[in-house]
């Protein structure tokens, strides 16, 4: 993937809410630095509240900066006309769709606008565009649909298509995956990169979904609770532990060996788990959930064997005179329940 001068950058930025009368403006995050660039994706991530919405919207020219400065293509966006903005960037917002009487098509096809004008006529290229836009979000089943009668899923896929049909250098989506289950969520993503590779397009989405981030994007931006935006690769930011700290939570802890969240609610003894690599993977979880502490070395530990035995799977308590096995997850959590000073 080869990576272009930057399409969107800031510039010591500072977004909020200016204050009314007497009351003083609030700053959601400070001294921002960041560049989008074609050929990349971002992800943005932070806690509710942190200011990821109000960041995308300040970049797409939605809503003012408090202080400093967003610059596209090296252009203050101040110095440029909405049309020549909307050209080169769309925007998928979570706001609900409120008009009615329109088709999907010719919601798709009102991407087009910043070329035709409103109610301008689509010409061949224009029309070949919406096809491609809807084509590419897998929304063809229901074009002649109105926008009203679309479930939360089918909506984000056509708003996500209105954009492409926009065809800018760069994409904002501000949470483009919140109501989509698990296929259609894989599915966009896959598209979004495949844009990106194929188009050079820069796509910064805003996302609560870490696993999904830390797997699709090129980059992090990460707004921590103290305002400040910190960037880079997401394997970077997990090694360095700036990912885990900006999503500190006592109940939570962050696994740098596998980049998945678990339960963290130890209130039961340790256990050394040992086994074959997918039994020991869901019993750890089970045993996660269940409050035992899953530890890596022996000790004093009790120690709980996971194996693959004949197609299916089996669990041992091991201990120096009983054989203790178990043919399911739920057997063993009883076992273990019921009896945790099992015979040495
Ligand atoms: N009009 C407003 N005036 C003052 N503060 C506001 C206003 N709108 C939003 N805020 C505050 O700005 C902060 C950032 O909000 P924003 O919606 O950008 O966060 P977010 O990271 O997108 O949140 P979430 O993950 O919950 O969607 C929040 O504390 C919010 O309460």
């Amino acid at each position: 993937m080869s990576k272009q001068s930057s399409i969107i950058s800031t510039n010591e930025l500072d977004i909020g809410f200016p204050g009314k009368g007497r009351k003083s403006a609030t700053v959601v995050a400070s001294d921002i630095n960041v560049a989008l660039h074609g050929g990349e994706v971002v992800c943005l991530l932070g806690p509710n509240g942190s200011g990821k919405s109000t960041l995308i919207r300040t970049l797409a020219n939605l809503h003012n900066p408090l202080d400093g400065d967003v610059l596209l293509n090296g252009k203050n966006l101040n110095q440029l006309a909405v049309k020549e903005i909307a050209q080169k960037v769309s925007t998928v917002l979570t706001d609900r769709i409120t008009i009615g009487n329109i088709s999907v098509y010719e919601l798709v096809a009102f991407g087009r606008s910043p070329y035709t004008g409103w109610f301008g006529s689509l010409n061949k290229k224009d029309e070949e565009i919406v096809e491609w836009a809807i084509a590419s979000a897998g929304i063809e089943q229901f074009v002649d649909r109105d926008v009203l009668h679309l479930s939360d899923g089918e909506r984000q896929k056509v708003m996500i298509a209105r954009a492409l049909a926009q065809d800018t250098s760069a994409v904002l989506l501000d949470e483009p995956t919140a109501h989509l289950d698990l296929p259609n969520r894989v599915e966009i993503i896959r598209l979004l990169r495949k844009l990106t590779h194929d188009t050079q397009k820069g796509i910064l989405l805003s996302t609560h979904e870490l696993d999904l981030a830390l797997k699709a994007a090129d980059s992090l931006w990460l707004i921590n609770r103290e305002g400040e935006v910190i960037t880079g690769t997401p394997e970077d930011l997990v090694l360095d532990g700036t990912f885990e700290s900006v999503f500190e939570k006592d109940s939570f802890d962050f696994d740098r060996s596998t980049g998945s969240f678990t339960l963290h609610n130890p209130n039961k003894e340790a256990v050394y788990l040992t086994g074959d690599a997918v039994p020991v993977f869901w019993t750890r979880r089970a045993l996660e959930r269940e409050g035992y502490k899953v530890v890596e070395n022996n000790g004093t530990a009790l120690q709980v064997e996971a194996r693959t035995k004949q197609e299916a799977f089996e669990w041992e308590i091991i201990s120096k005179e009983n054989k203790n096995c178990f043919t399911s997850i739920k057997e063993l959590l009883k076992a273990l329940k019921k009896n945790q000073k099992l015979p040495q």
